[in-house]
């Protein structure tokens, strides 16, 4: 029965933040779905109440500034969410699980929400090839490369990757990276991010890069992803809409759906 509907029944999505760089590029890829219908392209002043009964998922690609109320709202007009948009924090997921909680309870087929700093299977593969490595390295650092046109920085990927990385690190009972600087200027090393230096370049001409960098005594390991282009980021966003409805509660990181 539910194989009949699957096949015969288009997915509703609509998209939020649907005029920026990644939600036009979401439009299209949407559009060009067979199983999948956009229903609603919404940016800046619509109203995220009117989605309900409009789409079944929404996908926000927005600013980090408004992420976390967008999610409430269209949890409270009934709908999926998947996520793209950076600026989350252990607080802000911890929100977005507690309303969750609440408007899943009693119900077998509840609202999910993914949320995924980075679509591109090459850069959820970076992170985890980091995360597995980094325990073997004595020095770890991390430089992402954007267009001059993002708002953030660190990136979220990068943000993501430092804290993966410490956490390996104190797992496997290694103490602070090696770094004798004493004195810089403001900036020089980087931010440090649970003790992982950080290093954000824009330059005209990116898009989303990323250089994850392990060292030891006569040797490095450089894992290197590249978005060249938006397009990398739509398998994994439409892989996402489609698994978000099955999912109930709060899921995080596109690796949990490729099961890395
Ligand atoms: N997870 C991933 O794989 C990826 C994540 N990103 C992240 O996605 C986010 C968007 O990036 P990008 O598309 O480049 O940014 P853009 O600035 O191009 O797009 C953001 C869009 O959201 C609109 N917007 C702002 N506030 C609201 C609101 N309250 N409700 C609805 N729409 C709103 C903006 O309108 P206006 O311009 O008028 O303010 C704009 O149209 C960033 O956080 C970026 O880091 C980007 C690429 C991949
Ligand atoms: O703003 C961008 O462009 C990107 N943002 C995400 C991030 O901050 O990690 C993902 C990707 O790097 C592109």
């Amino acid at each position: 029965m539910r194989l009949r509907f699957d096949a015969m029944t288009s997915l509703a999505v609509a998209v939020v933040g649907a005029a920026g760089r990644m939600g036009r590029t979401v439009c299209s890829a949407v559009d060009a779905a067979p199983d999948l219908d956009l229903t609603v392209r919404a940016d800046v002043g619509d109203d995220l109440a009117a989605l309900s009964g409009r789409a079944r998922v929404a996908v926000d690609f927005t600013v980090p500034a408004v992420t976390e109320a967008n999610v409430h709202a269209l949890l409270d007009a009934g709908l999926h969410v998947v996520v793209g948009t950076t600026g989350w924090t252990e607080e802000s997921l911890g929100r977005v699980r507690d309303h969750l909680e609440k408007v899943n309870a009693g119900r077998p087929d509840g609202l999910g929400v993914l949320i995924a700093p980075n679509f591109a299977l090459s850069a959820v593969l970076a992170m985890s090839f980091a995360r597995q490595a980094a325990r073997f390295f004595e020095s770890a650092e991390v430089v992402e490369l954007h267009h001059p046109d993002k708002v953030d920085a660190p990136s979220g990927t990068a943000l993501t990757t430092a804290r993966h990385i410490a956490e390996a690190r104190t797992r496997a009972g290694l103490g602070p990276v090696p770094d004798a600087t004493e004195k810089q200027l403001d900036g020089a090393r980087g931010a440090v991010v649970d003790g992982v230096h950080v290093h954000a370049v824009r330059l005209r001409g990116l898009v989303a890069h990323e250089e994850v960098l392990l060292g030891n005594p006569g040797e490095q390991l450089t894992i290197r992803t590249d978005s060249f282009d938006r397009s990398s980021f739509m398998p994994g966003v439409l892989l996402a809409v489609r698994e978000v409805v099955h999912r109930p509660g709060l899921t995080v990181g596109l690796e949990q759906v490729l099961d890395l």
